[in-house]
C-alpha cells in the first residue's frame, strides 16, 4: 500500500524501514520543515498516513490528513483528554482514525493480563496497587499513554479504585503512577500488587522500537477500507 509518514523521529524512522520491509511504498514524508506537504498529490496518493509526532500537533495533523482524504494511524500520546470530542467528529464527517497508546503485540497481551489480574485482585482487599513506568529522557509527556490505558483497565475491573495520580501519596480509592525518565529507555511498565506478607508485579519491558513500528505498520495494513475511530481491540480477538 501507499504510505504517508507524518512525523520523522524515532518512530517514523523506524516505521518507514518496516513499511518499506513489507513491501509498502513511502509516498511523502512530512515534518516541521514541510508542512505544506499535506497538501501536494504525492500526500493525497496515500492509503493511509501514519502519525507519531508531538502532543500539541496531533489533533491538527489528524485534521489536515482528513482534510487530503487520507485515513491516519497514530500513535501519538499525550492529547487523549480530547479524544471524545474526536470520535463524535470522525463519526459524523464519516473519517478513519486507528489510534492507540501502544502498539506492540506484547504490550496489548500484557494490557489484557492486566485487566484479568485486577478483576482477581477484587477477592483480596488486603493488596494496594501502584505502577511505575520507565521511558527515555526525550519523552515529553508523563505518565506515558501506556500507563494510562493500563490504568483505565485496573479502574475498569478493579472496584476498590475510582481514580490515579502522579503523586506517590494516594487516598484509598487512587492507585499512583510513578514515572521515570531515564537514558535511552524504549519503555518499560511494571505493575504491582503489595499487601503486608508479599507483592505480586507483572512488568512489560520493550528492548527497542520494533514492536511499536511493525504494530503501527500491521495496523495500517487492517485500516485500509475502513472508516471510524479503530483500535487495537478492533485488530486483536483477545
Ligand atoms: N503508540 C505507540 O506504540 C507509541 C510508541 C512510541 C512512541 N509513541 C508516541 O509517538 C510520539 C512520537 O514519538 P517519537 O519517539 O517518534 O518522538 P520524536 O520526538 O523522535 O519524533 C517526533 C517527530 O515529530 C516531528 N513533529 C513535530 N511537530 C510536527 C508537526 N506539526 N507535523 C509533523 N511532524 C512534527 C518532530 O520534528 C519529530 O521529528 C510520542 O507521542 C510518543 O509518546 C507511541
Ligand atoms: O517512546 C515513547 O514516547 C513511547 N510512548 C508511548 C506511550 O506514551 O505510552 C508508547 C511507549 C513508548
Amino acid at each position: 500500500m501507499k504510505i504517508a509518514l507524518i512525523g520523522y523521529g524515532k518512530m517514523g524512522k523506524t516505521i518507514e524501514r518496516i513499511a518499506l520491509e513489507r513491501g509498502h511504498e513511502i509516498v511523502s514524508v512530512i515534518d516541521i520543515d514541510n508542512l505544506d506537504d499535506f497538501e501536494s498529490d504525492a500526500f493525497k496518493s496515500a492509503d493511509v498516513a501514519i502519525e507519531f509526532t508531538v502532543p500539541k500537533v496531533a489533533l491538527s495533523n489528524y485534521r489536515r490528513a482528513f482534510a487530503a482524504g487520507v485515513a491516519v494511524v497514530s500513535g501519538t500520546t499525550g492529547w487523549t483528554d480530547e479524544l471524545p470530542a474526536l470520535k463524535k467528529e470522525i463519526d459524523e464527517t464519516g473519517k478513519t482514525l486507528f489510534w492507540s497508546s501502544n502498539f506492540s503485540l506484547g504490550v496489548n497481551i500484557f494490557m489484557a493480563v492486566n485487566k484479568y489480574l485486577a478483576a482477581i485482585m477484587n477477592q483480596f482487599p488486603n493488596y494496594n496497587v501502584e505502577m511505575t513506568e520507565v521511558h527515555h529522557t526525550q519523552k515529553l509527556d508523563a505518565p506515558s499513554g501506556t500507563a494510562i490505558t493500563l490504568a483505565d483497565g485496573i479502574l475498569e475491573n478493579l472496584n476498590r479504585k475510582t481514580g490515579w495520580v502522579k503523586e506517590t501519596e494516594t487516598k484509598p480509592e487512587e492507585m499512583a503512577i510513578k514515572s521515570i525518565r531515564e537514558g535511552q529507555v524504549p519503555g518499560i511498565h511494571t505493575i504491582r500488587y503489595e499487601s503486608e506478607v508479599d507483592s505480586i508485579e507483572i512488568t512489560h519491558d520493550a528492548k527497542s522500537r520494533e514492536g511499536f513500528a511493525l504494530g503501527a505498520v500491521v495496523a495500517a495494513e487492517f485500516t485500509a477500507g475502513k472508516k471510524g475511530l479503530l483500535g487495537m481491540g478492533d485488530m486483536l480477538k483477545f
